[in-house]
């Protein structure tokens, strides 16, 4: 444990400045082996991101290579709120400096699911190779992120009520009004904390000083959660002189005469040096983050959080059975019907499979924004177009609608394979870090999410897909016209369509029960 103690949070909070610029500079960044740096909110931190802001500006350090992880988020609150820390972090830091907004990571608070949220963080975080530093502060109570008393100090990213302190503290941001002050957080674990190579915590003013006591001179304690810190190989807790007026006179002269002693032999608190510069990946390297040179993204910094980041957490659009699955199981008679050839027959069962995996990890990316959530709707009506032509058998004379089907399919099939290729690119990072298949779709979800975060190529696959689905319906519809005195369907045994048999079945009168053999 280092305590270095400075005359006060301005003090405290350059002297942490400088440490993590240091950090960033001996480490020395590159596109495929970026820092990885946890970050905090809170009134603590604003200092040292002032100075970190201004070094910034001067030339003296670059963030391009640095990937951000935050602590928490409140939830239910919109992420433009002005008290979100998704707003805090853009007015005090991203904002102002050269941050990729790709690389920039917080819990989203207004996610359909919030568990899955936070296992994709955890996720997303092993995935960056694990957090190199991360600065932290803490509440008057000794908690972490929002760790509040009692947290479990194996604790992960999850879900955390907040406790009363908590809340009382916080409402000063409120309007000093209790009622407007969320009381659910997502947050970091305790666990991911210790987990950083490195822990660097602020602590100032004299309401925090009894939590420094209990942090620092008492036991490991769930009461004072930052007191896990001493499970911790490398931390580090600057403070003000404020902060250590419950401590012991012999503490502080003990923190003070290492310092002194460390820097009369001429270096300051050092780390091993693995630590410093962070252990270089073996192997194949990380694969950068796509580059964002276009318009801004959800995530990106400005124009402010108003317009960028607003995404109602609305729920997931409601499953596609749709109209025209009455189409699905229009299929001819036997005896004289065209054969979808084989290996189109092959490319619908692989387009399925595709279209079902993309969505099943957009989906799981907890990513509520609109564009996620129109995008997940054309992929459903796709999916429902695509299982129809499965099923499709026609007659001789409808070869050429079958054609068009094929091709409008196999388009189809081409921009959707394009967009999982992109996100794909991940992939062998991944398999090497885990070779569970369930971490590896995880680790997908959340390369999607980073892959897709552009608004516009959103926008764009959406609309591509859009223009295939329709034309695969318009061709089925051909297919129907001209075929409607010999259209028969027939059951389909396999469960990918039994319920969107069952469905139709419902909808068209004088079905027989059987389900097979049905004439119109
Ligand atoms: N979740 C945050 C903590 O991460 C932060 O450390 C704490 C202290 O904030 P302040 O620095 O304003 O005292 O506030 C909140 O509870």
């Amino acid at each position: 444990m280092r305590l270095i103690i400075r005359d006060d949070p301005a003090a405290a909070s350059s002297y942490i400045a400088k440490y993590i610029i240091d950090r960033i500079k001996h480490f020395n960044p590159t596109k495929q082996h970026p820092f990885v740096l946890g970050l905090p909110t809170g009134s603590s931190p604003v200092g040292i991101y002032k100075n970190l802001v201004a070094a910034y500006k001067s030339g003296e350090i670059s963030f391009e290579n640095v990937v951000t992880f935050n602590m928490d988020e409140y939830i239910g609150i919109p992420r433009e709120h002005p008290e979100s820390y998704h707003t805090f972090m853009y007015k005090h830091f991203f904002s102002h400096v050269n941050v990729h907004p790709s690389n920039i990571q917080i819990l989203n608070g207004n996610a359909p699911d919030l568990e899955a949220e936070c296992v994709q963080y955890e996720a997303a975080i092993k995935a960056r190779g694990g957090i190199d530093l991360f600065l932290g502060g803490i509440g008057p109570d000794g908690h972490i992120a929002f760790n509040e008393p009692g947290s479990s100090l194996a604790s992960r990213t999850r879900v955390k009520t907040l406790a009363y302190d908590t809340i009382l503290a916080n409402s000063r941001f409120f309007g000093n009004d209790l009622e407007k002050v969320p009381k659910m957080a997502l947050t970091v674990g305790v666990q991911t904390v210790l987990e950083a190579r490195e822990v660097v915590i602020i602590i100032t003013g004299a309401h925090k000083s009894l939590a420094l006591k209990k942090c620092i001179e008492e036991g490991v304690n769930h009461m004072w959660t930052l007191s896990s810190l001493q499970l911790h190989p490398h931390p580090m807790i600057v403070v003000d002189e404020d902060a250590t007026l419950e401590l012991q006179v012999k503490t502080v002269k003990y923190f003070k005469s290492i310092e002194a002693v460390a820097a009369s032999q001429g270096f300051e608190q050092i780390l091993p040096s693995k630590i410093r510069t962070g252990p270089r990946p073996a192997g194949k390297p990380i694969e950068p983050l796509p580059e964002e040179k276009e318009e801004p993204s959800i995530l990106a910094p400005q124009p402010l959080t108003s317009t960028l980041l607003a995404a109602p957490a609305t729920e997931y659009p409601t499953g596609g059975i749709y109209g025209y699955d009455v189409l699905a199981f229009a299929v001819v008679m036997q005896s004289h019907f065209v054969q979808i050839s084989e290996n189109m027959f092959g490319n619908f069962i692989a387009g399925i499979e595709l279209v079902t995996t993309i969505i099943d990890a957009l989906r799981s990316s907890g990513n509520a924004a609109t564009e996620f959530r129109k995008l997940i709707t054309q992929l459903e009506s796709l999916r429902t177009a695509l299982v129809q032509l499965k099923d499709l058998e026609c007659e001789e004379h409808q070869r050429p609608q079958v054609k068009a089907l094929e091709q409008a399919a196999a388009w189809c099939h081409r921009t959707t394979e394009e967009f999982w290729n992109k996100a794909r690119k991940y992939q062998p990072h991944l398999e090497k870090t885990n070779g569970h298949s369930g971490f590896r779709l995880k680790g997908n979800w959340m390369k999607i999410k980073w892959a897709t975060c552009k608004k516009q190529n959103i926008a764009r696959f959406k609309a591509e897909l859009m223009g295939h689905t329709q034309s695969i319906l318009i061709a089925l519809a051909a297919i129907q016209m001209f075929g409607v005195p010999q259209i028969y369907i027939i059951e389909n045994k396999t469960s990918g369509t039994a319920h969107l048999w069952a469905r139709f079945r419902r909808g068209v009168r004088n079905t027989p029960d059987d389900g097979t053999d049905i004439i119109f």
